[in-house]
């Protein structure tokens, strides 16, 4: 389905109010929880297929689990399969999953004594698993790679006998994921610590019923922080966000400053205002720490006709495309001047966009949604706009509520 957004000139929202799916990370590391721990219940979790899909393996008992595109499942499936004695599955994904590699977490798999094998490629999924009883507890793994390895051990460590003590080896990337894991372990009374490169989780056979409440996703309101900052003028209200949020990509808040988006918090919501008379400068960020919001950024950039340098991208070429060369050919096609390194990505500033472009989403939810609000500039295509139930089914039926044109073609 091929989608062309457009906007009335100048654009404005007024007091506009949106209720945003539960994040999809939180989801997925709960998910895997309440299978461990039956008796904690989930309150606004996520919608994404990603956590249809992860629902839909924990529930099952198949021998064979595909788990198309979604990252945090593949992971933290394998970690908890590989716990699950006495259970042999086939853990698969689309064609693109089995190009984004897992080796990492498979060999800190067996290092525990845990028996996996390649279905097909070595260090990619499908991969075949041997669920055992995992009666060791010291893994060293590298850490520079992806967090969801690290996070996926984290999960299940608790049910281990002797727990787990993994030592991080290389600079740790995505810090905040891990936080986040150990943060919802610490949540349901399960014993962590942290020290430098050393995470110890200690065993845990039953936590107090609870019920763990999702916040809404942050990546999903990155496109509103890029609507509000491009827009003429602008006040969109989100609900249910906190201030002190478990996931990194809250830093939206300080980095959107100096894009010209002033936000405040009451309660669970979250108030996004533009800055009248703001003075665009170009802007230089490290997104170690929260590379989903990547796209978003650069796109807003673009809009607003200011220049920027991002760096610690080095994860993304593994994610659901090679974000770094998609931002690359679809930013060229709007006629921005772009480069790209391994991890980094500099857009030099430019007032020229060229409209009525389509651009390519790559099975990538969030190409999909990051270009969306340049509509706001200049009418823009959307190829393959399906691609955003990945983590948010509603995003178009959202900007529809506020005023975007959006017709199929
Ligand atoms: O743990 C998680 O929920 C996630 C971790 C990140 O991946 P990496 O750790 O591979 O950067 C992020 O890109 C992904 O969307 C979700
Ligand atoms: C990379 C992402 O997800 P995953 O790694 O779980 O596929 C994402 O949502 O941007």
């Amino acid at each position: 389905m091929n989608l062309k957004l457009t906007t009335n000139s100048p654009f404005t929202i007024d007091d506009s109010q949106l209720n945003i799916t539960g994040s999809k990370s939180e989801t997925n590391r709960l998910l895997l929880l309440k299978a461990l721990f039956p008796n904690i219940t989930l309150a606004n979790t996520s919608n994404s297929d990603d956590s249809e899909v992860m629902q839909k393996a924990l529930a099952g008992n198949d021998e064979i689990v595909d788990i198309h595109h979604a990252g945090t499942a593949m992971r933290f499936l394998t970690a908890y399969f590989s716990v699950n004695e006495g259970r042999e599955v086939v853990l698969t994904g689309s064609s693109r999953m089995q190009e984004r590699p897992i080796k990492i977490l498979v060999d800190a798999l067996r290092q525990l004594g845990v028996e996996i094998s390649y279905e097909k490629e070595e260090g990619y999924p499908p991969i075949r698993i041997k669920g055992k009883k995992v009666t060791a507890s010291k893994v060293n793994l590298a850490a520079n790679v992806s967090s969801q390895y690290i996070s996926a051990l984290l999960l299940v460590a608790s049910k281990l006998d002797n727990g787990l003590e993994l030592t991080l080896e290389g600079e740790i990337t995505s810090i905040p994921y891990i936080k986040m894991t150990l943060a919802l372990l610490n949540d349901l009374d399960i014993k962590t610590s942290f020290e430098g490169n050393v995470i110890k989780v200690f065993p845990k056979e039953s936590v107090e019923s609870k019920e763990m409440v999702v916040e809404s996703d942050w990546s999903s309101a990155s496109y509103f922080f890029s609507l509000v900052a491009l827009s003429e003028s602008a006040k969109i209200t989100l609900s249910s966000y906190k201030e002190n949020s478990l996931q990194g990509d809250s830093e939206l808040v300080s980095l959107y400053e100096k894009m010209g988006v002033k936000t405040t918090f009451q309660g669970n919501k979250m108030t996004l205002e533009k800055v009248a008379g703001f003075n665009y400068q170009d802007v230089n960020f490290e997104l170690n720490n929260t590379p989903d919001i990547a796209q978003t950024i650069v796109v807003t950039c673009l809009g607003l006709g200011i220049g920027c340098h991002l760096t610690g991208l080095h994860t993304l070429k593994i994610k659901e495309t090679d974000r770094l060369e998609a931002l690359r050919i679809e930013l060229t096609k709007l006629g921005a001047n772009i480069s790209v390194t391994n991890d980094s990505l500099t857009l030099v500033k430019s007032e020229n966009i060229n409209q009525d472009v389509k651009i390519g989403t790559y099975n990538d939810h969030r190409m999909a949604m990051a270009f969306a609000p340049l509509a706001i500039k200049v009418p823009i295509i959307i190829d393959d706009a399906e691609v955003v139930s990945k983590s948010y089914p509603d995003f178009w039926n959202d900007l529809k509520a506020l005023n975007f044109q959006v017709s199929e073609l």
